[in-house]
């Protein structure tokens, strides 16, 4: 199995070879939000021999590492393939996950350039019977049975919500339930009409499996969507989802995101460091 503790350890060491840097914190950049990487002060590039890569580095002072890109399920990587960062980011003694991503908007309320906070996800894998954790259980993971409902901790949420007072962010912020299906195509009219009734908020194809196993290791996770666009819930609209829109947009909000991730870890910072 792809992510088996032996083969993540195998990795973690491999890796910790090649960087003294210990971080604590680890952010997965959603699609056009590789730049995030960037913004970090002494960084060690470590592409893998597959996307994506590992950025080290200090981020307001902060040890962390940034995946620039992310192993999605539509590209014909397995769930264990998709979920194998995470272990290996646990295993390199990360503590603290931000993921993000770009998905649409399916709340009416929400703009093309929210910045939506995960609340909570619907797992249409997870309904359908494909779970990360399906298999033997490894218990120097995490329990057979995680509890989910807390998967997207209070205080780091209160702790972004800090930052985007401070930054002046607020007209552009939500929270939100944030919905995964496999992709790569889009959703028809039809099935955004049911994942709004089912109560979601924001539609992608990725992040869920990598929260499941994230908190199943103990992980604190915030969880963050980019609106880059809104899906379609009319037959008499013209407009069609596209990639290369999903991507304009990321750029045009990823100075945003990156204040937004510099202030939170420089709270971070303050809140695990005794005075
Ligand atoms: O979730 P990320 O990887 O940010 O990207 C989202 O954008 C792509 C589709 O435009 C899909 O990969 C979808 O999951
Ligand atoms: N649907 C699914 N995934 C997405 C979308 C969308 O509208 N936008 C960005 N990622």
């Amino acid at each position: 199995r792809r992510n088996s503790y032996e083969m993540c350890k195998e990795t973690a060491d491999w890796l910790r070879a090649r960087t003294a840097q210990c971080p604590k914190t680890a952010i997965i950049c959603g699609s056009g939000l590789g730049g995030l990487a960037e913004v970090l002060d002494n960084k060690t590039y470590i592409p893998g021999h597959q996307n994506p890569i590992l950025v080290f580095g200090e981020l307001n002072g902060q040890p962390c590492v940034c995946m620039q890109g992310r192993f999605h399920y539509y590209e014909g990587y397995s769930v264990g393939m998709v979920t194998f960062p995470i272990r290996v980011l646990f295993l390199l003694g990360v503590e603290v996950l931000i993921v993000t991503n770009a998905a649409g908007g399916l709340n009416p309320s929400f703009q093309v350039g929210d910045i939506m906070f995960i609340r909570d996800h619907i797992s249409m894998f997870g309904l359908g019977g494909q779970n990360p954790l399906r298999g033997p259980n490894d218990e120097r993971f995490g329990v057979r049975f995680p509890c989910m409902s807390d998967a997207y901790e209070q205080d780091l949420l209160s702790l972004a919500m800090e930052s985007v007072q401070e930054l002046g962010f607020v007209s552009f912020t939500r929270e939100g339930v944030y919905c995964q299906l496999a992709g790569p195509s889009y959703e028809t009219i039809a099935e955004c009409r049911v994942l709004q009734a089912l109560g979601a908020d924001a539609v992608g194809m990725s992040t869920i499996p990598e929260v499941i196993v994230a908190r199943h290791c103990g992980l604190r996770i915030l969880g963050i969507s980019l609106i880059t666009n809104k899906v379609m819930m009319s037959y008499n609209s013209q407009e069609k989802a596209n990639h290369e829109e999903v991507l304009r947009i990321s750029v045009v909000r990823a100075e945003a995101l990156q204040k937004l991730v510099t202030c939170l870890l420089g709270k971070l910072g303050e809140s695990t460091n005794p005075l």
